[in-house]
């Protein structure tokens, strides 16, 4: 049996409650969206129905959706197998367009992971297919990312909103409950649509009327976060309830000590945190068995000393800074980044001198370096390198990032005048030409009363319409063909947004 969850999950943007206008601001791009548009980013807390409105708008639009969401695949050989393809090509299912989906954009490895935002980074680029991004907090994203997207952003929802979905619900299963207890769950959830859902579905277990006690008690979706155990271990000694919020969390033990390590590294009396990295050392060594054994049972007890045995040696002192994603990460991360940006640029300079990649870099690396220093607009323009690619050769962030601005200004330039230019032999060759396009969606109403209106005009059009090249649409009654009829049809359902 589906939860309530999933039951109720909106598949139509018309189901998603509240967040107007961020629904809107999606329709619009929708819309409008044609190739080389800037992706969306979604972001706002968990549970205020993100990923439910991105599949919402595949759905409505009858686009395909491609979801990539572990960060761990998002490593950029993988990225360019599952999504490269789709992200240049047509579907092969005949969906006029895949949507790609990154849910977790920030999420903690894929926060630190510049790598994977280098890779989005790089899908973003040569996608002829619209992308969407998901985060929970804007600022965990990496910042190039960021700013090549449109930002839509949702925010918690009221208690009101909530309870009114809760009560249409409640009537859809024919559960009776009292205006309060729905206020009671809708309050207590944060403006998180999820959590209010759970407990609704939990307390309702079994029961045709539903009692203010069994929500109470029922279990509760308040799920602890990594930074709450962090928290808690540096400043309780509440030892049942570091191992309750260990379980609640979804990290596993081998993360969990990452992060714990870190937060070790902020207890200000040395022995104290000698003693905790002691602690994490022994708990490391159950990590280890249980990975070698294969025995997950070890788990618990690798927890309870990191927990515990680093609590203990806190002595409640309490941490104050910021708890932060383990240091490590960054480092890797950095490394990875360094690592990608190292193969984008082989794999453009084997295209461009037609020599496998691993002989320009062992035996050629000296000569380019030297080449390209000696002219690094030049090249950049050439190899059409972005900063970072030349930043790579020439170690000067700033002075990549000037070069790399000033190519961008001249290609806008050039573009601009190539449109104006083009504009100005249009005009001239065809000075006052009809056009017959389809008029504007909006605009269908209207212009059809007045083509009615028009006498002697439907005999023109019909013969227009007769001597139709082969192989061109039948335009139906109402003058639209298939297609512009399936826009009208988009159209008008996302009317009232
Ligand atoms: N605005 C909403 N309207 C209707 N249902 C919602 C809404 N927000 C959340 N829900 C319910 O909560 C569930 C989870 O929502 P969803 O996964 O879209 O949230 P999210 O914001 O993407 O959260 P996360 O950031 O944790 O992924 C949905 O299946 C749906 O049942």
């Amino acid at each position: 049996m589906l939860d309530w969850v999933e039951k109720y999950r909106p598949k139509t943007l018309k189901d998603i409650v509240g967040n107007r206008s961020a629904v809107r601001q999606m329709v619009e791009w929708a819309r409008k969206w044609e190739s080389g548009k800037e992706p969306l980013l979604l972001y706002g807390k968990p549970g205020i129905g993100k990923t439910s409105a991105a599949y919402a708008l595949a759905n409505d639009m009858e686009w395909e959706m491609l979801e990539l969401n572990a960060s761990d695949q998002r490593t950029k050989s993988i990225i360019e197998k599952v999504a490269g393809s789709c992200a240049t090509t047509m579907s092969l299912s005949g969906a006029e367009r895949k949507l790609l989906l990154f849910d977790e954009a920030d999420n903690l490895h894929g926060s630190a992971d510049k790598g994977g935002a280098r890779a989005i980074l790089d899908i973003i680029k040569i996608s002829k297919q619209p992308i969407i991004l998901i985060a929970n907090d804007s600022y965990g994203i990496a910042k190039e990312l960021k700013s090549v997207c449109e930002q839509v952003q949702f925010r918690a929802l009221t208690a009101k909103t909530i309870s009114d979905h809760l009560r249409d619900i409640c009537s859809l299963e024919d559960l009776k409950c009292s205006e309060s207890t729905l206020a009671e769950i809708a309050e207590g959830s944060g403006g998180d649509m999820r959590s209010a859902l759970n407990k609704l579905y939990a307390a309702s277990l079994g029961e045709d009327t539903l009692r203010e006690a069994a929500v109470s008690t029922a279990s509760k979706d308040e799920r602890a976060s990594i930074f709450d155990l962090v928290g808690s271990v540096l400043k309780s000694r509440e030892d049942q309830r570091l191992m309750q919020l260990s379980a609640e969390i979804s990290e596993t033990p081998d993360v969990m000590s990452q992060w714990i390590e870190e937060g070790a590294s902020y207890i200000q009396n040395e022995k104290k945190r000698a003693q905790a990295y002691h602690y994490l050392s022994q708990s490391d060594i159950y990590i280890g068995r249980t990975f070698s054994r294969q025995y997950y049972t070890l788990w618990r007890y690798a927890s309870a000393l990191m927990l515990i045995g680093t609590a203990y040696a806190a002595e409640g002192e309490g941490i104050s800074a910021r708890i932060m994603p383990p240091s490590r990460w960054r480092k890797m991360a950095g490394a990875r980044k360094q690592k990608s940006i190292r193969n984008s640029v082989f794999n453009n300079l084997s295209e461009k001198y037609h020599m496998p990649a691993d002989t320009l870099r062992d035996d050629y690396i000296n000569l380019i370096s030297v080449l390209i220093e000696d002219n690094p607009a030049g090249f950049a323009r050439e190899t059409g390198f972005d900063r970072d690619e030349l930043d790579f050769f020439l170690h000067d962030k700033k002075k990549s990032a000037d070069i790399i601005k000033e190519i961008k200004k001249e290609e806008k330039e050039r573009e601009k005048s190539e449109k104006a230019s083009k504009k100005r032999e249009v005009s001239k060759k065809e000075p006052a030409k009809k056009t017959d396009e389809t008029p504007p969606v909006k605009d269908q109403k209207t212009l059809e009363a007045a083509f009615q209106n028009r006498s002697g005009d439907e005999k023109s059009t019909e013969s227009k319409t007769e001597n139709r090249p082969p192989g061109k649409e039948k335009e139906t009654d109402n003058g639209l063909n298939g297609k512009d009829k399936k826009k009208a049809a988009q159209a008008t359902l996302f009317d009232g947004f």
